[in-house]
């Protein structure tokens, strides 16, 4: 096509939310109108599958449960007063709590205020409100916000010295829906020891966001507050319950707006047209770019600092939704898409050389802000200021992947505000439910994730064995042995691991003998 029929083409194809004043260009993606035509019958279903999700369906088939995040931004239409009320409720409780805090009237034990917010969660617990305090926080908010998503006590000690004394105005607000992931219970016991090293009680600093009847909820019974999170929303799509609505009206987002916004895209989205709903259009273009079966990766490229987390957001989203390995008749289908970004024109110094030239096997998604976000420009060179060029590399790399045969999609927003944030949660989790339909997923489970966990807690025991084995042997013993001795003789690589890394943390253990050859160590205790 040359210039004139592409532009043909963009306006053949543009989506413009005028509310919203959100724009969406799939015209890069080199789809014809027969493959349209094509997906309309798995579209039709599609559309009847949300329509069914939203009226309360077990949408998520094997967990029995319902899938209602979308009833979050519009408790009208919750399928009963009771789920109305689990909406409305947190939500009144979150504006009381978080004008107490603001004032002061709820307070620190040793303080006057509470400074700053200290966020303890992992995947859904963690993305959704790390994306929107980077996206959304002014630069002097009224309460610093800062991150555990991780059991690495390296990472966990920097936040706890970056805050320092603060750590006695600090509330600290623990998320998890389930209330048994490790990651997150070991973060809320290190900074239970935090508190108390300090002399000071950790519990009127805590509030939990967690499911009514969890560990961590029955944990947090004399804890500050509890917040309660919907079993009926899933974690990655759980940023605009109170796992992502507390800490930004913590922070000074304005949440109704995120509410707001998210709500309007809903709308748009309910229209069962392909060509006139922004979700139906991403689904039918990441379907047409990976064959249906995932074969392209996502990549995600904002062209503004402030949404460098979004590609890590949906990753999750995307990735844990979509990636599974049987259909919902149970065929074996391997299906995902792989995502990935960072943000422009920054990566345009890193990999773009391989979106360019290299393996074509991505698609792009370019998200363009139009306000550059100055009142007054600054002129660098005549007439352009450095948001000029921020705008002309945008357009200057969707071309040059086009011109090489590698298809893009652009989303443009007026501004990152709080009502385009959440506009756009809503069009990725409403796209990946019509992309599940369409190749027929269960987009709200996440079975893979479980045998992970069961192996690291099976070597955690392991650990445990190796550990009483090495304090009762008086003398060396070699890995064989000692794998055995723990009453596990083929796991002896993971014993050898088990055993470095206790030796390389002092923790009362040494391996003697030639470490590029495993087999000669002998181990004891130290
Ligand atoms: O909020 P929770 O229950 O702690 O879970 C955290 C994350 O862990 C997962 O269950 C995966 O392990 C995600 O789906 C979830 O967002």
């Amino acid at each position: 096509m040359n210039n004139l029929q592409l532009w043909q083409r963009y306006q053949d194809w543009l989506y413009y939310h005028e509310g919203l004043g959100l724009y969406l260009d799939i015209s890069r993606m080199r789809f014809d109108d027969q493959f349209v035509n094509h997906l309309k019958p798995k579209f039709d279903k599609a559309f009847q599958d949300m329509e069914a999700l939203e009226s309360g369906a077990i949408a998520n088939p094997d967990e029995g449960r319902m899938v209602g995040h979308y009833w979050l931004r519009a408790p009208e239409l919750a399928p009963n007063e009771a789920v109305k009320a689990e909406i409305t409720q947190p939500l009144t409780m979150i504006a009381e709590f978080v004008k107490k805090v603001h004032q002061g009237t709820i307070k620190p034990p040793t303080a006057s205020k509470f400074t700053d917010v200290l966020s303890v969660g992992i995947g859904g617990s963690a993305l959704g409100p790390q994306f929107v305090a980077e996206a959304l926080t002014d630069t002097f908010p009224p309460m610093a916000i800062h991150f555990i998503d991780n059991t690495d006590p390296q990472g966990i000690d920097r936040i706890l010295t970056k805050i320092g004394d603060r750590l006695k105005s600090t509330l600290v607000v623990i998320t998890t829906k389930s209330g048994g992931t490790p990651e997150t219970r070991n973060g809320m016991l290190e900074l239970k020891h935090a508190y108390e090293v300090k002399g000071l009680a950790f519990e009127p600093h805590a509030v939990a966001v967690t499911m009514p009847g969890s560990k961590m909820d029955q944990l947090a019974t004399n804890w500050l507050a509890r917040f309660p999170m919907q079993d009926w929303v899933g974690g990655r799509t759980s940023e605009l319950s109170a796992v992502g609505l507390l800490p930004a009206a913590l922070q000074g987002i304005d949440i109704q707006a995120m509410l707001a916004g998210a709500k309007e895209m809903d709308q748009a989205t309910r229209v069962k047209d392909i060509k006139t709903n922004p979700s139906a259009l991403l689904a039918l273009a990441w379907y047409y770019s990976g064959n249906g079966k995932g074969e392209k990766d996502m990549v995600i490229l904002p062209y503004k600092d402030s949404l460098l987390l979004f590609s890590r957001y949906l990753q999750q989203l995307v990735m844990e939704s979509l990636g599974k390995e049987k259909d919902l008749d149970g065929n074996t289908v391997y299906q995902g898409i792989a995502v990935y970004g960072n943000k422009g024109s920054t990566d345009q110094h890193a990999y773009v050389q391989q979106l360019r030239e290299g393996v074509p096997n991505f698609f792009a998604t370019f998200i363009e802000v139009l306000d550059d976000g100055r009142k007054i420009p600054l002129e660098l060179d005549p007439g352009i200021t450095s948001g000029d060029y921020l705008s002309g590399f945008i357009q200057g790399t969707r071309q040059a992947l086009y011109e090489n045969n590698r298809d893009s999609i652009t989303i443009t927003i007026p501004q990152v505000n709080p009502r385009t944030v959440g506009a756009l949660i809503a069009l990725y989790e409403r796209a990946v439910s019509f992309y599940g339909s369409l190749v027929n997923v269960n987009a709200y489970h996440q079975p893979g994730v479980e045998a992970g966990k069961k192996m690291a807690a099976s070597i955690l025991d392991l650990q445990s064995q190796v550990q009483t084995v090495i304090k009762e042997t008086n003398s060396p013993l070699d890995l064989a042995t000692l794998a055995e001795k723990a009453g596990s003789p083929q796991a002896v690589e993971a014993v050898y691991k088990i055993v470095r890394h206790l030796a390389a943390n002092g923790r009362h253990v040494s391996l003697d003998g030639d470490l590029s050859n495993p087999s000669t160590l002998k181990i004891s205790a130290s």
